[in-house]
């Protein structure tokens, strides 16, 4: 296990990680069935997290390559000039409605945080983005569920997940054996994990990403964004595809 952490460390130092874009486009071109979208997210945003779980729904459904872009949404935020909708008073009344009548209807289990500006704005979330661009560079399949354990201890259980013994906590729970966590932890900080984060983070930006959940899929070679967990019908029906409720297996398809 350690030396594929390594091996694939190695490769990312080598540089073979970063045409990660051509490598989509390739599958377009290549005429896959399979049709390729970008998930960009940071598990600061609750809209993410309602995105992320109900593409995973919709992986299978809508026959979808589903790629996990982690970004820093303060970068996003910094580079575009935006504000977290929260930090204008009457949206964060109107937000902290909508966030608990959204988890029910998504059936994801957020909670509001107890102390929105110290939690999201001043911790904010760069070493757990950065822990999962360094899980993404090595070990891959545990992207997903390490970002969704990061989300359980911030948006619903009200816990940290910017001290090193959070992000461990979160990657045991996703079933990252300790020692594999601890090596990825120290590589988090490395410049080339730093790098990758603000490259994906940039890339983001370049599809003209203002805010997180935002999608990218692929027409005729050029980038369609959708921004919003909110969106998801609008995509399926971009995609030619039928939205079935944001819990599709409950329902009838
Ligand atoms: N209507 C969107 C709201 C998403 C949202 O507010 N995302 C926040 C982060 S949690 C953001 O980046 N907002 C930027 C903006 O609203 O301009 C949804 O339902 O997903």
């Amino acid at each position: 296990m350690m030396a594929l952490l390594l091996k694939s460390y190695q490769s990312l130092l080598r540089g073979s990680a970063v045409p990660r874009r051509s490598m989509a486009a390739a599958r377009e071109t290549a005429g896959s069935s399979k049709k390729s979208l970008d998930l960009f997210y940071d598990v600061v945003s609750p809209y993410s997290w309602f995105g992320f779980e109900v593409v995973c729904r919709y992986r299978q459904i809508w026959n979808i390559d589903l790629h996990f872009r982690p970004v820093f949404l303060a970068g996003i935020m910094k580079a575009t000039g935006n504000q977290p909708p929260a930090t204008l008073p009457k949206k964060a009344e109107y937000l902290n409605m909508d966030i608990l009548r959204v988890a029910k209807y998504y059936q994801v289990p957020v909670q509001l945080v107890s102390d929105f500006f110290g939690t999201v704005i001043q911790k904010g979330s760069l070493p757990a983005m950065r822990f999962i661009t360094a899980v993404d560079a090595s070990q891959p399949q545990y992207v997903e569920p390490i970002s969704r354990e990061l989300w359980m201890r911030i948006w619903s259980r009200d816990e940290d997940i910017v001290k090193p013994e959070s992000i461990l906590a979160a990657a045991e729970k996703a079933g990252l054996p300790l020692e594999d966590a601890r090596k990825i932890l120290e590589m988090s900080n490395s410049p080339e994990i730093k790098n990758r984060l603000k490259e994906t983070t940039d890339q983001a930006l370049k599809y003209g990403a203002f805010g997180l959940p935002s999608f990218v899929f692929h027409v005729n070679g050029k980038p369609q964004l959708i921004f919003g967990s909110d969106r998801l019908e609008l995509l399926g029906s971009l995609l030619g595809e039928k939205w079935h409720g944001p819990v599709p297996t409950a329902s009838k398809l």
